[in-house]
């Protein structure tokens, strides 16, 4: 008997359902990069047949799950040149989507952006209005500064040449990586990047064209978790550069800022950077503490300038969290020398956590000291609220009027958005689980149910398979679990060594070290606070444990978006939650509830609708206090506070009970130590009054 299948109340499958979903066993091995490319099909139905799935010897292989190959190793040259199986599966698709790279009419672009969920929007488009008071009545309404744009969309890398000249090298390097088609984030982004905006933006009248005199545009990029944005800004980057550094042979500067939130997430950029620089000459590097930024250097820089530069670093590209680069900056400030008065690029990755208050002084300090005067923005994330929007528009206004005060004349760049799919919501190949597990107690177990190899948990969906993460609300929290856990795999499968936690109290060597170890597949479960949560990509994590709730819908995101990667089949993520979280759950269930309808979940399966009509909404205070804080009684304030229901939230194996028990018995214990000790004394005629403190 599974108690805890008793408590999961919260979904419920119809039997048709439970089939589906116990077919698509977890693979995390075929990568299938549109997202909503089965919606296409279904789209253009009449146009062409999409192949069953099963049908193909290929794409029956996602139900092989033999081996413990977790992260999907890279393909080799000759597995790259035999058809993708989902590329296959696709196969009638992709014969249009050659076709459709002939055709650049503004209704093809509109039907291909529509079918895979693609909305382009112009954020401040010239008022068509000439008269000042139409001008101003136009500005007020929200509506007049938006637009919708249709560019024609990218649907295969190999166009990337013919259609924006990108350099052969990089052409090469991507495809190098066994990338064929484009997924829908990249669809979208790489035209409007890389082509000339004149191309895609109406001009209202003759009038406004100076608006649209800027060779670049800014973008705001919203996209699910996974569906790989970060090829879709380093593509155009790496191009500009190429370009750049065409016209400029003899100078190198430093270029192009990416800022990342965490020193994961840099690591990663800074490796798939290297994968596209390769043969490029294009330099590229992750942004260290001491380290010190070369200006320029030019062939008429005089001895002095370049023996002062010789220990810096003289790189095309900088990725960095916010933190170092803004203290390095800070440190250089008495130089004489700004020391990056090249860049023109900047990419804010994760910018709405880059934009929250933990790192938003930090990012717009840097962004601001950025005085090139073609300095081109980009922001990306899977969840992005108007303020992010707003603060966005904001900062770029402001920066133009403080250089236009300093006599630099900055062209205006149109602003675009781009969001695919639905705005803020998880990603629709995740299986979402909510598990009611009353307690602490009830938590630990319903994790050791899921780690344990042989339970199946039949009847609640596919199982979950390792490797997988588990988010704690707290470091303590997880390093808690960790020891609790650590004798849970036997010795036989590996050990304490399945078992690791990482948080940002360890060194960087030993964050390094279990990033490697759980990338290479020798780590089972790693636990991890939300740390790890941002775009960190491990290629074949099989799922996901929310141990404790995440604070926003946003985290939830990107949480359950660490499984699912390139659009894989087959990830679980996995939500327990005691009597504490009820009252924050409902961010939790609307979400989860969300990511099923787009799964297509028929009415009655999924999260049930008296739940989350039963669960209480929080008031915009509590959801600001919650996302700082999370559950109370899970960290140290709460402790102080309530000691009592701190205790009940302590990870731990022993019951209340078997604790107090412990207790008495220990004191019972040292009160007959002190008896007998007080009896020796008098036996031994000591009548001290006062024996000390035992
Ligand atoms: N065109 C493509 N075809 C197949 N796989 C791709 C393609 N583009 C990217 N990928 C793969 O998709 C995975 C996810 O990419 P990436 O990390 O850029 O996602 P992301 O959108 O930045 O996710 P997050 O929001 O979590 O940061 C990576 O493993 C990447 O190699």
């Amino acid at each position: 008997m599974d108690p805890l299948k008793l408590l999961s109340r919260s979904t419920k499958l119809s039997k048709q359902g439970k089939a589906k979903k116990e077919a698509a066993l977890p693979s995390g091995q075929q990568a299938r990069p549109q997202l909503f490319a089965a919606d296409r099909n279904s789209a253009s139905a009449g146009a062409s047949k999409k192949r069953k799935r099963g049908q193909d010897g290929n794409a029956t292989s996602e139900n092989d799950v033999s081996g413990l190959d977790f992260f999907g190793k890279k393909l080799s040259k000759s597995e790259k040149s035999q058809p993708q199986p989902d590329a296959h599966d696709l196969d009638a698709d992709n014969e249009g989507a050659d076709r459709e790279v002939e055709d650049d009419s503004e209704e093809h672009s509109r039907h291909i952006l529509k079918t895979h969920k693609l909305k382009l929007t112009w954020l401040n488009p010239p008022s068509s209005k000439s008269s000042k008071k139409e001008k101003r009545k136009a500005k007020e309404d929200k509506k007049e500064q938006k637009q919708n744009v249709y560019p024609r969309p990218l649907e295969k890398f190999h166009a990337l040449r013919q259609r924006f000249g990108v350099a052969q090298r990089l052409q090469e390097n991507v495809s190098e990586q066994g990338y064929d088609l484009a997924t829908e984030v990249q669809l979208a982004a790489l035209p409007v990047l890389l082509d000339d905006p004149k191309s895609f933006l109406p001009l209202p009248t003759e009038s406004n064209a100076a608006a649209l005199e800027s060779s670049c545009i800014d973008l705001l990029t919203v996209a699910p978790t996974g569906s790989g944005k970060t090829l879709a800004f380093l593509i155009p980057l790496f191009s500009k550069i190429m370009r750049l550094r065409k016209s400029q042979k003899d100078v190198r500067h430093t270029t192009a800022v990416i800022l990342a939130p965490t020193k994961e997430l840099v690591g990663q950029i800074t490796n798939e950077g290297k994968k596209l620089a390769l043969n490029t000459g294009i330099k590229i590097t992750q942004v260290r503490k001491g380290m010190r930024l070369g200006h320029s250097l030019a062939a008429d820089d005089s001895a002095e300038d370049k023996a002062e530069e010789e220990s810096s670093v003289k790189v095309d590209i900088l990725v960095s969290t916010p933190g170092v680069l803004h203290s390095i900056l800070a440190d250089q400030e008495g130089d004489t020398h700004n020391a990056l008065p090249a860049v023109q690029s900047l990419v804010l990755d994760e910018a709405d956590v880059l934009l929250d208050p933990l790192f938003r002084d930090q990012t717009l300090a840097i962004w601001n000291k950025l005085s090139h005067a073609d300095l081109r923005v980009s922001l990306w994330s899977a969840t992005m609220g108007s303020n992010v929007e707003d603060l966005a528009r904001s900062t770029i206004a402001e920066r133009r009027k403080r250089l236009a005060e300093s006599d630099v004349e900055i062209s205006e760049a149109p602003l675009v958005r781009l969001v695919v799919g639905l705005k803020d919501s998880a990603v629709p190949n995740v299986e979402h689980k909510l598990t009611y597990a009353a307690t602490e107690q009830g938590k630990l177990m319903g994790l050791r149910q899921l780690l344990h190899p042989t339970t199946t948990n039949a009847g609640s969906g596919p199982p979950l398979r390792p490797p997988f993460l588990v988010f704690t609300q707290t470091i303590e929290r997880a390093v808690a679990l960790h020891s609790e856990l650590l004798y849970d795999i036997p010795a036989e499968a590996g050990g304490i060594s399945r078992i690791a936690v990482l948080h940002s109290d360890l060194s960087d060597t030993a964050r390094d070290s279990v990033m490697t170890r759980f990338r290479k597949g020798e780590v089972w479960v790693l636990i991890t606070t939300d740390l790890l949560s941002r775009g960190v990509d491990f290629r074949g994590v099989n799922g996901v444990v929310n141990y404790d709730i995440p604070t926003s819908s946003a985290a939830y995101v990107h949480r359950v978006g660490r499984t699912g990667r390139a659009g894989r089949q087959g990830g679980v993520a996995v939500t327990l939650y005691s009597k504490e979280d009820i009252p924050y759950m409902k961010h939790v269930a609307n979400v989860v509830s969300m990511a099923q309808k787009q799964q297509g979940s028929a009415a009655g399966e999924g999260v049930q609708q008296w739940l989350l009509d039963a669960l209480p909404a929080l008031t915009k205070n509590e959801k600001q206090k919650f996302k700082k804080r999370g559950v109370e009684a899970r960290t140290a304030k709460g402790m102080a506070n309530d000691p009592h229901s701190a205790r009940k939230a302590r990870i731990s194996t022993k019951s209340g009970y078997v604790r107090r028990e412990e207790n008495k018995r220990k004191g019972a214990i040292a009160a007959s130590k002190q008896r007998s000790k007080a009896q020796q004394n008098d036996e031994a005629g000591n009548d001290s009054d006062f024996a000390g403190f035992d």
